[in-house]
């Protein structure tokens, strides 16, 4: 059954923590400019107790109301002026996490190309989904690492602010604050690992949850049909389960918190107002204890509160999307290839056991062929039209990974070879070339730049292509493909060919459009060049001058001379005989039509019904 792996646990806030050291330590006057304007927002809050102290004492209690308004004014300045303070912390907050941004989103791309190249690009492509749900984390990481500085930097500094402010105007009172406080700071700090822990594990059984659903929807029709809907539901049931634990566990947490906050911040304010008379007693006004619950109610309440839930949570966010971001950015590249791309000595070529379809429920093209050829042979390859010829090529060449089997070409695996250097290895020339408008010699040095040019005119002489050189204004007189025939533009095409590197030529019917004996003079030409030619045979010439010939019949192969095939294997006989006779297979509309062609359906007819394998002729 097909199923997805799960990805190892998330264990540590380790790389939060990294994170945020390393951003803090790259932005160090930024990180000074915000402590500096969460200061100054603080500093109102320190003289706003102050201010509503004046305000009942001398104002209210007084019966002065122009004394209580004037304190009440400057309560509300205070107000007004921690609000622009905090304003002014934006943009260097800004100065600190964007550039973090950046960094991070370099990182993931270069981690995410680097990873694609590390697969080759022999199948799959840039993984564009993976960077943009890693860009999603990157916005994650900024948001998450711009609340935790400013919460814990304005907890700091507003709590300190009310020590200050209640040290300032009602020094009894101080451990009243101070002590819960700091209990209630104590108890956040021993239970935050257990805290996040189980943050981490209830995300995780959420995220565990959702694979398995995924990977057991994805699997349905395999899970039927081999009739393991039990195993399948317990599987679903665990991780339901799994979640449900988890989250009950996060609910403790939850309740955890709210004690916490009633420690730090709804203790101070009951044992102020139960020690109120007390301190009045000991010579506190009624506007210090009006001033000191103000503190506590609108300044400490608020941060307290702010801390215990928002650290929790938006830590969390920080530590699964940094964890996440570490293994995408940091990707080291493609992993150390034990076996490093190699380069094929020559043109021989191993074909073993190759077997491909086109699809998974497709009936095989080809099924276990097994095909040796020495650097230098000319091979044939014949059969009905359908068949498998053009598949073969594409799987001689590359293009095409078989299914099962593999190909070898110059004693080397062709998924071992690097992309550069298979298109220099072999040349693959279809049957419509493509001929682009530049100038002759663009065209025909386009596998081989910088031939000289008395290398280039040799091979258009041998290919017989001089007349047609010399038409357009020799090298370099321009190219209008569509001002060419189709066996002129099948000429440039094997001219180019014939000037490239590739120790190893396929002609997919690429002289198809030539007469009879300009294919003659082609063959010629390629026999002279060192190297290994594969043609895709169309006619009974081709097969009869190559060294050896490989028949396709759809179920069996064999491989052999032309002469031993014709004695020994009826089916190639039978071809023969329908090419003596000059049927002609299907598009035979090129020069050399009633030329013989090779890929007769007719053919097919007589094909062997034996179970597929590659069989040899001597
Ligand atoms: N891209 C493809 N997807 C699915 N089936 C394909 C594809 N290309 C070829 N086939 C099928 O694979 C079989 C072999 O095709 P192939 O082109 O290799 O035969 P061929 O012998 O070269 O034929 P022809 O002589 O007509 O060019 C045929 O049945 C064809 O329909």
């Amino acid at each position: 059954m097909a199923r997805t792996t799960v990805p190892a646990p998330l264990t540590t806030s380790g790389a939060a923590l990294h994170l945020v050291r390393g951003t803090l330590a790259h932005s160090r006057a930024a990180v000074l400019r915000l402590a500096w304007w969460t200061l100054v927002s603080a500093a109102p809050a320190l003289v706003s107790g102050k201010a509503l102290a004046l305000a009942v004492d001398e104002g209210f209690l007084a019966h002065r109301p122009r004394t209580a308004a004037l304190g009440l004014a400057v309560f509300a300045l205070c107000t007004l002026g921690g609000a622009w303070a905090s304003r002014q912390t934006y943009p260097w907050l800004a100065e600190i996490v964007e550039p973090l941004r950046d960094r991070l989103l370099g990182d993931v791309v270069t981690g995410t190309l680097r990873r694609a190249v590390g697969r080759g690009a022999r199948r799959d492509g840039f993984d564009a989904v993976a960077v943009a749900q890693l860009t999603r984390q990157v916005e994650a990481v900024r948001d998450a690492l711009a609340g935790q500085l400013m919460l814990v930097w304005q907890f700091v500094l507003t709590v300190g602010a009310v020590v200050v402010g209640t040290a300032f105007i009602a020094p009894a009172a101080v451990p009243l604050v101070a002590v819960p406080l700091v209990l209630a700071l104590g108890v956040f700090a021993v239970l935050a690992p257990a805290t996040v822990r189980r943050q981490h594990a209830a995300f995780q059984a959420e995220e565990t949850l959702a694979r398995e659903t995924v990977a057991i929807v994805g699997a349905l029709r395999d899970i039927v049909a081999t009739g393991t809907h039990d195993r399948a539901e317990r599987e679903v049931l665990d991780a339901v389960r799994a979640q449900l634990r988890a989250s009950r566990k996060l609910a403790t947490v939850a309740a955890v918190r709210r004690v916490i906050v009633a420690l730090g911040a709804h203790s101070p304010l009951l044992l102020v107002v139960l020690a109120a008379p007390g301190l009045v007693d000991r010579g506190m006004t009624p506007g210090d204890v009006v001033g000191v619950l103000s503190y506590v109610l609108s300044t400490l309440e608020p941060a307290v509160r702010l801390l215990v839930q928002g650290v929790g949570a938006s830590w969390l966010r920080l530590s699964v999307a940094a964890e996440r971001l570490a293994g995408a950015a940091h990707h080291p590249g493609p992993p150390e290839d034990p076996d490093p791309a190699l380069r094929p000595a020559d043109g021989s070529v191993v074909l073993s056991d190759v077997t491909f379809a086109y699809g998974p429920d497709a009936e095989p093209v080809l099924d276990g062929l097994d095909l040796s050829l020495a650097h230098g042979d000319h091979l044939a390859v014949v059969g009905p039209s359908g068949v498998g010829k053009s598949t073969t090529a594409d799987l001689l060449t590359g293009i095409l990974p078989p299914d099962r089997g593999r190909v070898v070409l110059g004693g080397v695996p062709l998924d071992r070879v690097a992309r550069d250097d298979l298109s220099r290895a072999r040349a693959l020339l279809p049957q419509n070339p493509y001929v682009f408008a530049g100038t002759v010699r663009e065209n025909l040095c386009q596998l081989a730049p910088g031939t000289p040019d008395e290398v280039v005119a040799r091979t258009v002489e041998e290919l017989g292509l001089g007349r047609v050189v010399r038409r357009l204004g020799g090298l370099d007189g321009l190219v209008d493909p569509a001002g060419l025939s189709s066996g002129e533009r099948q000429l440039v095409a094997l001219a180019r060919v014939h000037l490239s590197p590739a120790a190893l030529v396929v002609l997919d019917e690429a002289t198809r459009h030539l007469d009879a004996e300009a294919e003659q003079r082609v063959e010629e030409a390629f026999r002279r060049r060192p190297g290994t030619v594969v043609t895709l045979a169309h006619r009974l010439a081709l097969a009869r001058r190559a060294d050896k010939v490989l028949l396709l019949d759809g179920r069996r192969a064999w491989v052999g001379t032309h002469d031993a095939l014709l004695a020994q294997v009826p089916f190639y006989a039978d071809l023969v005989g329908i090419w003596n006779t000059g049927t002609a297979g299907p598009g035979d509309d090129g020069p050399g039509a009633g030329g013989n062609r090779l890929s007769s359906p007719d053919a097919a007819s007589d094909r062997s019904s034996s179970r597929p394998s590659a069989d040899r002729a001597p």
